[in-house]
C-alpha cells in the first residue's frame, strides 16, 4: 500500500517481523529486554535490507545505462546519524514510526541511540555528505570515496572549562547497522620500495615499481538513499588491514608482537580521522593515508570500468574524479602510474586521461593549510610518484616558459617543486597543472583564488578557474531538523519543496500576513523550548526562550573570531554592570566549537568563554539579561536541534578568509537572521535575501588588505573606544578567572602585542553597532518574525541540489539514471 511520497514498497508486518528477527539473530537480544540501543540497531537492519537492495539494483541500471559516473574522492565525509535522514529520503518515517510505536518504542527514543558517524572535521566533511545526497536524490550516477576510519573526530568535553579530548569509537561494538562490507571489490595498495627499469619485447623501456610493503583494502559500503526515488548509490570507505593480519611462526617462535606487526601496522593506517580543519598536517601516517584512500579508489573504478566491458582509453569518456581539496592530490600520479606501468600506454596518451578526468575543488585560502609534502617523504613512500610528479613539473615548466620566456620568478611561483632547505611538492600547484577544471566554494571566494591564490595559472589556463558555490541538503537541513516548519510550508506550497527548494520563494508572500507570522513565531518558539529542555537536561542551565537565541557554531579558529563574538560579550556585561540606562533584551550566546588539539589559543578562546559563562550565568546582577552557552562535543546530531532553535547566526570571519561557510545557509533556511562580515557565502546569502534582512557589518576585503598594507596598529583602536578598552581590561583582570591559567592574557596578548592577525579590534565598533540594531528590531516582532520569515523563502539557491546542477553542467556533463 503507497502513501503520498512514498516511494518504497512498504509492509508493516514484514518490517516488524524483521526487527524481531534481527533482535534475536543478529544482535543475539530477548525481545523482552533488549535495550533501546539494540532496538535502534534492529530497526537500523531492517531497513539496511532495503537500501542495500536498492543499492545493488541501481548498480546494474548504471552498467545497463553505460553512462557516465562521477567520482567524489574526500579524506572526509560528516554524514550525520543516518537512520532518521534515510526514512525521510524512503518516504516512511510514518509508517516506521508507527510500527515502531506498535513494537512499544517511541521512534524518537530510538533515533536518539545512534552515534553520529563523525568522519570529518567540518565544513569540507559536511558538504561532501551534502552532496552525495544531492547526487542520489537527482540520481546522477556517482560514488563517494572516502576512509573507514576507527575512530572518526574526537569526541569533546570540558573541565573545569578546559577542552579535553576522547577517541571516537563512532561503531559500535555491534558494527553500524547501515554498513555492508563488498569483499569482491577489496584491494591491494604497495608502499615504499623501489623503481626499476626493463625493456619489453618490443624493445621499449618501462618502469616498474616494486613495492616494500603491501597492504589491503577493505571495502565498506554505506547507502547514500535518492531522496523519494528508488535509487541508492554507494559510499565506499575503506578500511587499511594486513593481507597477512597474523604471523604464525613468529607467534610460534613466542614474538606475540611480531605475529601481529603487519597488521598493527596496517590498522594504524585507517585508525583515526586527523582532526585538522583549515590546516595542513605533515605526517607521514596523513600522507599514507590519502594514498591509501587515492589507490584503493582509483583501482576500483579501473576494475569497474574494465568490468563494464570498456577500454582503459576511454576511461574519462566515462568517469569523472572530483578532488575534495587537496588531500586526495596523490590520485593524479597514481592513475598516471596505473596507466603508464600496468597498461604501458605512452606517456600522452595516459596524460590525455587524467587530464580531462580530474577536477579539484579548493577549500580555502589560508596558507598554513594548503599542502606541501617533503620531495624525500614522497619519494621514500612512493618513489614511481615522485618521478611521476618531476616529469609532470617538467611538462608544465615547458608551458610556463612558452608563455613567459624567460621569468624564473614566476616559474619559482608555479613549479610543483618549491626549491629551499628541503624540496617541498606542493599539492595546490600539481592539482591546478593536472586538472581540466578547478573551482572556489562562494562567488567571492573563486574571484580571490583568481586573483590572489592562482593569478597566473588563471592566464595559463584560461576558463579552467570557475565557481560552484556550495550548498546544504534540504533534506536533512529542514525537512528533517525541523519538522513543525516542514510542515507548515508544505499545507501553503505543497510537498515538492524539498527537491525543488527554489519553490520556497512563494513562502515570501506570507512574510507580512499576521496568522502565517504567528504559526512561523511559535514554531521557532517551540523549537527554542526543545533546545532550552536540552541544555537544561544536559548541562543544567535554565534559557529563557523569550531572549534572543544568538548562535556561534563552527570549529573553533581564530579567523572565525569566537574571539570577536567575546568581546561584544564583555561589552556587554560591562554595560550591564556600569552603565544605569543600558537596557537590552534578554540575550543567549550559544556557543559550539571544537578546537583541533594542537591548536593552543583556540583552546584558550574556549577556555575563557567558558568561564565568562560561569560568572554571568550565575550573576544576580545581570538579572538573567546575558547567559552564555557552550555546548560541548558539537557535531551533526546537535547542529539538528541547535539551528532551527536560532534567531540570530554569527558568520563573523574576517573579511577574505572564510571561502564559504556552509552553516550560515543552514541557519537562514530555518529562519535565523545573519549578523556577519562580506565574507564567503554571506555576500551571496545578503544578494538574495537583501540588505534589509541582515545585518553586514565591517571592513571588507579590500579594505583587511589595505589596513594590513599600511600597517595595522591595534593599539590605535584601544585607545581611541573606550567600551572596547573596557572590554579588553576584562581579559586581564581575573574577573572570570581565579585560577592562574593564562588563557585569558594569551587572548589579551594575541589582539594587542600581537598584532591582532585577524582584525578584531578594527571591527569591533562596528559589530557592536550591528547588534545593537538586533536588540533595537527583535523588539518590533512584527518586522523582525517578517524578516525571518524572508530568509527562509529567499535562500533556495544555496540547496545542493543546485550546487551539484552547477558541477554536473559546467564539469561533470553527467546524464541522470533513466527510471
Ligand atoms: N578546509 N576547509 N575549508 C572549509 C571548512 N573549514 O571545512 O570548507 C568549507 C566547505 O567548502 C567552507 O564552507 C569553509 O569556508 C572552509 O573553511
Amino acid at each position: 500500500m503507497k502513501k503520498r511520497g512514498q516511494t518504497q514498497q512498504f509492509d508493516k508486518a514484514s518490517f516488524k517481523a524483521s526487527v524481531k528477527k534481527h533482535l534475536v539473530t543478529t544482535y543475539a537480544q530477548n525481545i523482552e529486554t533488549a535495550s533501546d540501543k539494540h532496538w535502534y540497531l534492529a530497526v537500523g537492519k531492517a531497513l539496511a535490507e532495503i537500501s542495500t537492495g536498492n543499492l545493488l539494483e541501481t548498480e546494474k541500471r548504471i552498467a545497463n545505462a553505460q553512462t557516465r559516473s562521477v567520482n567524489y574522492f574526500s579524506l572526509e565525509f560528516l554524514i550525520g546519524r543516518l537512520t532518521g535522514n534515510n526514512l525521510i529520503s524512503l518516504g516512511l518515517y510514518e509508517q516506521i514510526s508507527e510500527a515502531v510505536t506498535e513494537l512499544g518504542f517511541q521512534l524518537t527514543d530510538l533515533l536518539e541511540q545512534e552515534r553520529d558517524p563523525a568522519l570529518g572535521n567540518g565544513g569540507l566533511g559536511r558538504l561532501a555528505a551534502c552532496f552525495m545526497d544531492s547526487l542520489a536524490a537527482q540520481e546522477f550516477p556517482s560514488v563517494g570515496y572516502g576512509l573507514h576510519y576507527q575512530y572518526g573526530l574526537f569526541q569533546q568535553s570540558f573541565l573545569n572549562g578546559h577542552q579535553i579530548e576522547f577517541p571516537d569509537a563512532w561503531r559500535e561494538a555491534e558494527g553500524y547497522p547501515w554498513e555492508v562490507q563488498r569483499p569482491e571489490l577489496n584491494q591491494f595498495v604497495g608502499l615504499y620500495g623501489d623503481v626499476s627499469s626493463y625493456t619489453d619485447d618490443e624493445g621499449q623501456q618501462h618502469r616498474r615499481w616494486n613495492p616494500a610493503v603491501t597492504l589491503q583494502g577493505i571495502a565498506w559500503d554505506l547507502p547514500i538513499i535518492g531522496y523519494q526515488n528508488q535509487s541508492v548509490f554507494p559510499l565506499r570507505l575503506w578500511e587499511c588491514r594486513a593481507p597477512v593480519p597474523f604471523n604464525l611462526a613468529k607467534f610460534n617462535d613466542g614474538d606475540y608482537v611480531g605475529a601481529q606487526q603487519t597488521q598493527i601496522a596496517a590498522g594504524n593506517v585507517t585508525k583515526i580521522l586527523y582532526p585538522n580543519d583549515n590546516h595542513d598536517q605533515g605526517k607521514v601516517l596523513r600522507l599514507t593515508q590519502q594514498y591509501f584512500h587515492c589507490a584503493c579508489s582509483i583501482a576500483d573504478i579501473i576494475c569497474r570500468h574494465l568490468k563494464n566491458g570498456h577500454e582503459i582509453n576511454s576511461l574519462s569518456k566515462f568517469e569523472a574524479i572530483q578532488l575534495n581539496d587537496t588531500h586526495p592530490t596523490i590520485a593524479i600520479p597514481e592513475l598516471m602510474r596505473v596507466l603508464l606501468d600496468d597498461h604501458q600506454l605512452s606517456w600522452d596518451d595516459a596524460w590525455a586521461i587524467v587530464s580531462k578526468i580530474f577536477a579539484y575543488t579548493n577549500h580555502t585560502l589560508l596558507p598554513e593549510a594548503l599542502e606541501t609534502w617533503s620531495e624525500a617523504l614522497i619519494g621514500e613512500l612512493l618513489p614511481r610518484h615522485l618521478e611521476i610528479i618531476f616529469e609532470i613539473n617538467h611538462r608544465l615548466m615547458v608551458q610556463v616558459e612558452a608563455k613567459w620566456p624567460g621569468n624564473n620568478e614566476i616559474k619559482r611561483k608555479l613549479s610543483i617543486i618549491a626549491e629551499g632547505q628541503s624540496r617541498m611538492v606542493r599539492m595546490a600547484n600539481l592539482c591546478v597543472a593536472s586538472t581540466y577544471a578547478v573551482n572556489g566554494v562562494a562567488a567571492l571566494h573563486s574571484e580571490l583564488v583568481k586573483r590572489d591564490l592562482f593569478p597566473e595559472f588563471d592566464e595559463l589556463f584560461p576558463g579552467r578557474l570557475q565557481n560552484v558555490t556550495n550548498g546544504i541538503t534540504p533534506r536533512r537541513w529542514l525537512k528533517y531538523c525541523n519538522p513543525q516548519l516542514s510542515a507548515l510550508i508544505s499545507e501553503k506550497i505543497g510537498t515538492e519543496w524539498p527537491a525543488h527548494l527554489e519553490q520556497l520563494e512563494a513562502i515570501a508572500q506570507f512574510a507580512t500576513n499576521t496568522q502565517f507570522q504567528q504559526r512561523f513565531a511559535e514554531i521557532k518558539k517551540q523549537n527554542k523550548q526543545r533546545f532550552a529542555d536540552w541544555v537544561a537536561e544536559n548541562l543544567d542551565i535554565e534559557l529563557d526562550t523569550n531572549a534572543i537565541f544568538d548562535v556561534q557554531i563552527k570549529r573553533l579558529h581564530e579567523y572565525k573570531r569566537q574571539h570577536l563574538n567575546l568581546l561584544h560579550i564583555l561589552s556587554l556585561y560591562h554595560r550591564l554592570l556600569n552603565d544605569p540606562t543600558f537596557d537590552m533584551h534578554p540575550r543567549v550566546f550559544i556557543f559550539a566549537a571544537k578546537a583541533a588539539p594542537g591548536y593552543a589559543l583556540a583552546k584558550d578562546i574556549i577556555y575563557a568563554i567558558n568561564k565568562v559563562a560561569d560568572k554571568v550565568n550565575n550573576d544576580p546582577r545581570l538579572n538573567g539579561k546575558l547567559k552564555v552557552v557552550f555546548v560541548p562535543d558539537y557535531r551533526v546530531s546537535l547542529a539538528e536541534i541547535i539551528i532551527p532553535a536560532a534567531d540570530v547566526s554569527e558568520q563573523i570571519s574576517t573579511a577574505g578568509k572564510e571561502a564559504s561557510g556552509t552553516g550560515n545557509m543552514k541557519l537562514a533556511l530555518n529562519g535565523a537572521l545573519t549578523i556577519g562580515t562580506m565574507d564567503g557565502a554571506n555576500v551571496e546569502i545578503r544578494e538574495e535575501v537583501g540588505d534589509d534582512n541582515i545585518f553586514i557589518f565591517g571592513l571588507l576585503v579590500d579594505d583587511v588588505e589595505k589596513l594590513k598594507s599600511e600597517g595595522y596598529n591595534p593599539h590605535t583602536y584601544y585607545e581611541q573606544d573606550s567600551l572596547l578598552k573596557a572590554s579588553i581590561d576584562l581579559l586581564d583582570n581575573n574577573e572570570f578567572d581565579a585560577t592562574d591559567c593564562a588563557a585569558f592574557s594569551n587572548i589579551r596578548h594575541n589582539l594587542l602585542e600581537g598584532g591582532d592577525p585577524y582584525l578584531v579590534l578594527a571591527d569591533f565598533a562596528d559589530y557592536v553597532n550591528a547588534h545593537n540594531c538586533i536588540d533595537a528590531e527583535y523588539r518590533d516582532q512584527t518586522q523582525w518574525v517578517k524578516k525571518t520569515i524572508l530568509n527562509t523563502a529567499l535562500v533556495g539557491k544555496f540547496s545542493s541540489d543546485r550546487s551539484i546542477r552547477d558541477y554536473v553542467n559546467n564539469i561533470w556533463h553527467l546524464t541522470a539514471l533513466p527510471k
